[in-house]
C-alpha cells in the first residue's frame, strides 16, 4: 500500500507512509501525486509518522509533515489532523486519546466515534493579529481580522458570501503583498450567536469545499468581534464542524473518513522518484 486517501467534509488528503513508501516530498513529486488530471488527486499529503510511532506509549506524539496540493509545506492542517488521527487508529491500533506533532506544535486529538470517524483536535490558542483593520484587496476595500491558528488565515466577515467571491478575493487577499507568507482566506457570514457559514481559499490548495484550521480562526475573530458566543457550529460547502472555545482554547470537532488505498502504477512510481 502506497498510499490512503482520506476526506474530511471534502477537503481530500494522501497519507503517505514512509514505513511503506520511500516517497520524497520535494515540491514536484508533490504537486504531481495532488494533481488530478496526471496523479492521484488531492488538496494535500500528510506524510507520516515520522520518527517514532508505538501505540504504547502515547504520551509520544506522532509526527507528520503537511503539504499544500502546490508541493508548499504548511505549519498546520485542521482537517488534516483529524484524517491522520483516524490513519493511525486504524493502521497503526492507536487508542482513542494521543498526541499529533506538526511544525505547529503539539496537537491532543481524540477519536470520539471510529465508526462514524468523529474526531476531536485541540488546535491550541488563537492568537489575533489584526482586528477589524482596513484592507484594500480585488479593488475593493474590506475589513480583515487576522488570526494565526498555527497556520496564518484572514477573515472578512461580509453580509453575502459565494464560491465566486471566495475564488475572487481569497487570491487577492492570501496573496497580498502584505502578508509574505501569504494567507488562508474566510469570507464570513454569521448567521447566529452559535453558527457561521464559511467559504475558503486555502493557501496552496486554492478555493476548498473545507477547512479546519479556517473554521477554528473564522469562529476565532468572529467571537473576538463580539458576534458568536464560545460555542460556534461553522457550515462550509462540505459540512459543518464544532468549535468550542474555552479560556481561548480552540476544541474542533468533526468528520473525516477513509476513502481508498492504493499502489502507485511502477512508472507512476518513476515519475514521482524523478522529480
Ligand atoms: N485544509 C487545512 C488547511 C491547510 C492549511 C494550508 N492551506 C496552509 O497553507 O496553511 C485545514 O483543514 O486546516
Amino acid at each position: 500500500m502506497d498510499f490512503v486517501k482520506y476526506q474530511a467534509l471534502g477537503n481530500d488528503y494522501l497519507v503517505v507512509d514512509p514505513r511503506l513508501t520511500g516517497f520524497e516530498p520535494t515540491p514536484e513529486a508533490v504537486r504531481l501525486l495532488c494533481d488530478r488530471h496526471f496523479g492521484v488527486g488531492a488538496d494535500g499529503v500528510l506524510l507520516g509518522p515520522i520518527g517514532p510511532c508505538d501505540p504504547g506509549a502515547v504520551q509520544d506524539p506522532v509526527r507528520l509533515r503537511i503539504f499544500n496540493s502546490d508541493g508548499s509545506e504548511c505549519e498546520k492542517s485542521g482537517n488534516g489532523l483529524r484524517m491522520f488521527a483516524l490513519y493511525l487508529t486504524e493502521h497503526y491500533r492507536y487508542p482513542a486519546r494521543f498526541a499529533l506533532r506538526t511544525i505547529a506544535g503539539t496537537a491532543p486529538v481524540g477519536v470520539l466515534d471510529p465508526i462514524a470517524g468523529v474526531v476531536e483536535v485541540g488546535m491550541g490558542k488563537a492568537r489575533l493579529t489584526a482586528v477589524d483593520e482596513a484592507f484594500t484587496a480585488g479593488g475593493r476595500e474590506l475589513r480583515v481580522t487576522r488570526v494565526d491558528v498555527g497556520n496564518p488565515h484572514a477573515v472578512v466577515p461580509l453580509a453575502e458570501i459565494s464560491p465566486e467571491l471566495a475564488r475572487e478575493l481569497g487570491p487577492a487577499i492570501g496573496r497580498h503583498p502584505s502578508l509574505p507568507e501569504g494567507s488562508n482566506v474566510q469570507l464570513v457570514r454569521v448567521l447566529g450567536r452559535g453558527a457561521i457559514e464559511i467559504e475558503i481559499w486555502e493557501r496552496g490548495a486554492g478555493y476548498t469545499l473545507a477547512s479546519g484550521s479556517s473554521g477554528c480562526a473564522a469562529a476565532a475573530a468572529v467571537r473576538t468581534l463580539g458576534l458568536v458566543g464560545d460555542t460556534v457550529e461553522v457550515r462550509m460547502p462540505g459540512g459543518a464542524i464544532e468549535i468550542r472555545i474555552e479560556d481561548d482554547e480552540i476544541t474542533m470537532t468533526g468528520t473525516a473518513r477513509p476513502v481508498a488505498s492504493g499502489r502507485f502504477a511502477p512508472a507512476f512510481r518513476a515519475a514521482l522518484d524523478g522529480c
